[in-house]
């Protein structure tokens, strides 16, 4: 293999060395800014070698655009790796983000699409608002847990299965565990590991499982976090004692199908529902970091809340139109820390060519969404948290297509980002209007210094590190709205 087809060559990049290819070029740490380099260099449209695979890294809007979007069916596959199909991960084939370009995929992937659509999510905005609510009260009552208040993935649970989360609860301990053997595996970071075959059979660093056959335990995590939760909603339905959720939604649209019909569309929204976890943890924990971080953007979306809605009641999703700064805001936190600043890769599934370079069957697709959202001439001070960028000379928002890219693109985009988008609005303008974030102090009562560094967190989330905050009520007006809320 030259590189070469039909009078095209790959897209140019880091010249291979023998046998390893550019095994060396592939950056270990922050790979969104490497690549970012590395474009300037050689263009937007990048090639790497890894190891037999071809990884092309698109750095501009135009490439991801074209290729992933306009061209979204050749670019609709997830790339095949051998890491997936050992003992303990190849019982979860099932799931749609990393899944390949199947019949099962296509028709979770529907009813995904169609659960989390707008207009769906507007019959979760009372949830939402009611969960809003109780997460102020705990933020109230132990501040200083403000990371394990977000993290309990209590957002996703209501919304998918009608499910109140509490505290330790083992119904989400089988998906966190999935998640974080599973994307530690599989992408960018872990992308040239996929290929030393070692690691097909020994994940020997998944200390608490390794006293089973690896082949169980997938079997048993997979069946658990395909089957309890959906299990919950049958008896709760039965019992007569389920609430609204997408699961009850779907189940009872095939209850009345025969057995065999059932049972096909029964597993498909296992898979659809199993696919969904909480992504916005990460998110929510940049909000706060944004707020210590920049006190003059806290303030003038407090005075904006304030002029709009008053200091008697919280926000709900009827005020959103009003508050173009929040919507600013909510836009700049997804730009400014992006949760997957590489996006998932995708894989090419026929021959194709881009700008007269060739771009191989099967090859990695990487979406470099982060050289693109934190380009210094869009978007200058991109390490800044401005939600002006997003705001007209009049204060009115301003939409950038090129957010978008937060969520990915083409045929595999984030089914989720409607129902991110809603929640992000109303958590956020909820915590503003009652809440001050500010540096902690240390015991003589100075500013404890904020890391603001980023991790990558399980192979291709990247999460602040931790850090410490204060989190008061903007007044006891403020307190007694949370704590009649929280009633209500
Ligand atoms: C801030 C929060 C989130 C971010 C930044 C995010 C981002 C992404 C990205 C970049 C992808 C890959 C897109 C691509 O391949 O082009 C993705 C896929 C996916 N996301 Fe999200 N996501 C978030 C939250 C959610 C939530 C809340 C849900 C469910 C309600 C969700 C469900 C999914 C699913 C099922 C896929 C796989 C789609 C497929 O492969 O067909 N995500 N997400």
């Amino acid at each position: 293999d030259n590189g070469r087809r039909g009078g095209h060559s790959y897209p140019p990049g880091p010249p291979p060395w023998p046998i390893v290819g550019n095994l060396l070029d592939v950056p270990k740490e922050a790979p969104w800014a490497a690549y970012a380099n590395m474009s300037k260099k050689y263009g937007d449209v990048i090639c790497l070698r890894v190891l037999g695979q071809v990884v092309v890294v698109l750095c501009s809007l135009s490439a991801v655009k074209e290729l992933l979007e306009k061209r979204g069916e050749t670019y609709a596959d997830r790339p095949a790796l051998p890491i997936l199909e050992c003992a303990l991960l190849s019982p979860f084939g099932w799931l749609l983000p990393t899944s390949r370009k199947n019949e099962t995929w296509r028709e979770g992937r529907k009813l995904l699409d169609r659960s989390l659509r707008p207009g769906a999510t507007i019959s979760y905005r009372q949830m939402m608002q009611e969960n809003t609510h109780r997460f102020l009260a705990q933020l109230l009552a132990t501040p200083r847990d403000f990371r394990g208040h977000i993290e309990a993935g209590k957002f996703v649970m209501s919304l998918t299965y009608g499910y109140d989360l509490k505290d330790g609860d083992t119904m989400i301990s089988a998906p966190v565990q999935a998640v974080e053997i599973l994307s530690r595996l599989i992408l960018p970071g872990a992308a040239l590991v996929n290929h030393l075959p070692f690691l097909r059979h020994v994940p020997s660093w998944v200390p608490f499982l390794s006293y089973k056959p690896l082949a169980r335990i997938g079997k048993e995590l997979s069946d658990k976090m395909k089957n309890e939760p959906i299990d919950f909603v049958k008896n709760a339905m039965r019992d007569g004692t389920a609430v609204q959720s997408m699961a009850s939604e779907h189940l009872r649209e095939v209850e009345n199908l025969p057995s065999s019909m059932r049972h096909r569309h029964e597993e498909i929204i296992k898979v659809a529902m199993g696919s969904i976890f909480s992504g916005t943890v990460s998110s929510m924990s940049s909000f706060f970091l944004a707020l210590v971080l920049f006190p003059r953007v806290q303030r003038r979306a407090q005075e904006e809340l304030d002029v709009a809605i008053g200091r008697d009641r919280l926000p709900t999703f009827d005020d959103r139109k009003r508050l173009p700064y929040l919507e600013a805001f909510c836009k700049e936190l997804l730009r400014w820390r992006m949760v997957t600043p590489l996006a998932v890769p995708h894989a090419s599934i026929e021959n194709d060519v881009y700008k007269d370079f060739f771009i191989p069957k099967g090859a990695t697709i990487v979406a470099n969404a982060w050289a693109i959202l934190h380009d210094s001439e869009t978007y200058p001070d991109p390490e800044d948290f401005k939600p002006e960028r997003f705001l007209d000379k009049d204060g009115s928002f301003r939409d950038d297509p090129a957010l978008g890219l937060v969520f990915g693109c083409g045929k595999r985009i984030c089914p989720g980002r409607h129902f991110v988008d809603a929640t992000l609005f109303i958590v956020i303008s909820s915590v503003l209007s009652v809440f001050n974030v500010t540096k902690a102090k240390d015991k003589s009562g100075h500013d404890i210094p904020v890391n603001a560094a980023m991790t990558v967190h399980s192979g291709i989330v990247v999460h602040p590190e931790k850090f410490e905050c204060s989190i008061a009520p903007r007044d006891y007006i403020a307190e007694d709205l949370i704590l009649a809320n929280s009633l209500s």
